[in-house]
């Protein structure tokens, strides 16, 4: 980023070693990590307001980059900072700033650069809603007292937190903490690189978690200001929305799951459902991948094409949540999301490959959970969620929002008649069901029965497609009952050894199974369908 790192410096040295603190503490030590961004989660949930009517207008996108930047925020920088509003704004609007400066770099032709790079990051975003640089006056101030309050901690006798300090508690480590502390004890990097390094890094955390991950089925491929957006703008909540099928067996998995686990990490290992359908969201549309051979030179990696290729994918163009599920089912390897391989891109690969993935399938699953646990999720009718946000600004890979686009939410309404009965909330109530080309199966058992929210008040549920999914129960037709058992198994004896699992492959290329290799896998899945058999 221009205007961070110090001039004929090149890229810092912290680059390559940034990574290695994710692998160390992010993602070594997941499970520390997840209580705080549920509770972030939670947070973010509460702050929603309701008006006099009793509705709350929300932009889907906005929701999910606030809640991604709050969770994030944790693990990045501590509790404290991540419920300060101050920060979380200053936060949002630094990500679309350096976007914005970015482009605007790229239109400074290579000699002229060096000359006025540094003067147009400053100039770029001055005055817009995304202004870089007020933004990041108010980050720097904040991380400054951070700071402060790091070295007084550090000048106390046996309050370092070296390794064998975090080994004895179950505390996260905050990020900045870690790269702050690394560098005062061993001289490594000066203080403006750890926080080049920290703005880097809420980029790399924060905007693709919330807009590609939260966003799964938005397009990448932006057009102009201005242009058909047509399906760039959609949140989570509304692709939910457009597939309903989807809604009703990923709530039932993930209330089934945290109802047995809570959110911890073995409760995200279990949500294969979700995990399918986040995977096929991100296969569909990834984000631009990018490599550089030398500088100035930049080549794109086809990820879209390849993930769309009738080569890797059967019926390739079509959204079918549970692909990789089944995939898994007949004996497929790397079909988790955390997987990595040739012909699913979103990640990366080789050593390159992003060691934050774990920490972004956990926190894309317990925010997705929570939201189908407390709301009903349906599309808007009146078109607004297929129009453009006026004012947002879409590049090639990026997307720039101006939170034009609103929805509406009611208040939860309460029903203590049973205890089994929810009561979910509606986004944009004068929402209908979308077309989707996915079959349920038929049960004539259950036919006549309404269909799912007996509480809403209307009969409109009772026109969206219904699968019923219970874990307790046989499984779907669409799976066997030996591949399904086997993939419980599975499922079971990763999260059993995950700790060790996902200290294993971050990065190295390798799907995330540890020490297993991907024959490894599959002669264990097919031992587990003879067994089941
Ligand atoms: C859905 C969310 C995410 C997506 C799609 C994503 C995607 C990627 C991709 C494609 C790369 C490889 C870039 C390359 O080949 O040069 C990468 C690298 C990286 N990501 Fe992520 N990422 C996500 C979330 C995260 C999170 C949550 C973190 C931090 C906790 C993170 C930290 C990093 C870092 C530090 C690298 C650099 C790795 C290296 O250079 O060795 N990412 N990410």
């Amino acid at each position: 980023m221009p205007g961070y790192f110090p001039p004929g410096g090149g890229w810092p040295a912290v680059a390559k070693t940034t990574p290695g603190v994710i692998r160390g503490t992010v993602h070594k030590h997941l499970d520390r990590y997840i209580p705080a961004m549920s509770e972030a989660i939670l947070t973010q949930l509460r702050a929603l307001q309701f008006d006099e009517s009793g509705e709350c207008t929300i932009s889907c996108f906005e929701f999910a980059y606030s809640v991604v930047a709050r969770s994030g925020s944790y693990a990045m920088v501590g509790e404290r900072l991540a419920n300060n509003e101050e920060y979380l704004r200053a936060v949002k609007e630094h990500i679309l700033g350096m976007i914005m400066t970015t482009r605007v770099q790229f239109l400074v032709p290579d000699w002229l650069k060096k000359y006025i790079g540094g003067f147009i990051s400053r100039l770029a975003t001055i005055g817009t809603r995304w202004d870089m640089h007020a933004s990041r006056k108010i980050l720097l101030k904040h991380f400054d007292a951070r700071a402060a309050e790091y070295r007084d901690e550090m000048a106390c006798p046996g309050n370092i937190n070296d390794k064998d300090d975090f080994k004895s508690t179950d505390k996260p480590v905050e990020i900045f903490r870690w790269l702050f502390e690394s560098s005062v004890l061993r001289h490594r990097w000066s203080y403006p690189e750890v926080l080049g390094e920290m703005l880097l890094l809420q980029f790399a955390f924060i905007y693709t978690t919330g807009y590609v991950g939260l966003n799964p089925t938005h397009n990448l491929v932006m057009k102009p200001r201005g242009a058909d957006h047509q399906q760039a703008l959609y949140g989570a909540l509304a692709e939910l929305a457009r597939q309903p099928e989807y809604i009703q067996p990923l709530r039932e998995e993930v209330e089934a799951v945290l109802a047995e686990y809570g959110a911890t990490v073995p409760a995200c290992d279990r949500m294969i459902l979700l995990d399918s359908f986040l995977k096929e969201c991100q296969r569909l549309h990834p984000p631009a991948a990018r490599i550089t051979l030398k500088p100035g030179t930049h080549v794109g990696v086809p990820s879209s094409w390849i993930q769309r290729s009738s080569a890797y994918y059967e019926d390739p163009e079509t959204f079918d949540g549970y692909r990789f599920v089944k995939r898994a089912a007949a004996g497929a390897t790397n079909t988790r999301l955390v997987d990595l391989s040739p012909d699913y891109l979103v990640f990366g690969m080789g050593v390159h490959a992003c060691p934050g993935r774990w920490m972004a399938s956990a926190l894309m699953k317990l925010v997705i959970a929570e939201l189908l646990i407390r709301f009903d999720i349906l599309s808007g009718a009146e078109g607004s969620s297929q129009g453009p946000l006026i004012g947002s600004l879409s590049f090639e890979e990026f997307y720039v929002p101006n939170f034009g686009l609103k929805r509406t939410l009611l208040p939860p309404r309460t029903n203590s008649s049973s205890p089994r009965t929810r009561t979910y909330q509606l986004l944009n109530p004068s929402a209908v069901a979308a077309e989707t080309c996915m079959k349920a199966p038929r049960n004539p058992e259950t036919e006549d029965e309404p269909a799912s929210h007996p509480e809403s008040g209307d009969d409109r549920s009772s026109n969206l497609t219904r699968i019923e999914f219970d874990f307790a129960a046989p499984p779907q037709p669409f799976l066997d009952p030996p591949a399904w058992e086997a993939m419980l198994k599975r499922s079971r004896t990763k999260s059993s050894s995950g700790e060790e699992n996902r200290a294993g492959g971050a990065g190295e290329g390798r799907a995330s199974g540890g020490s297993e290799t991907p024959q490894d896998q599959r002669e264990e899945l097919e031992f587990s369908i003879s067994l089941a058999g």
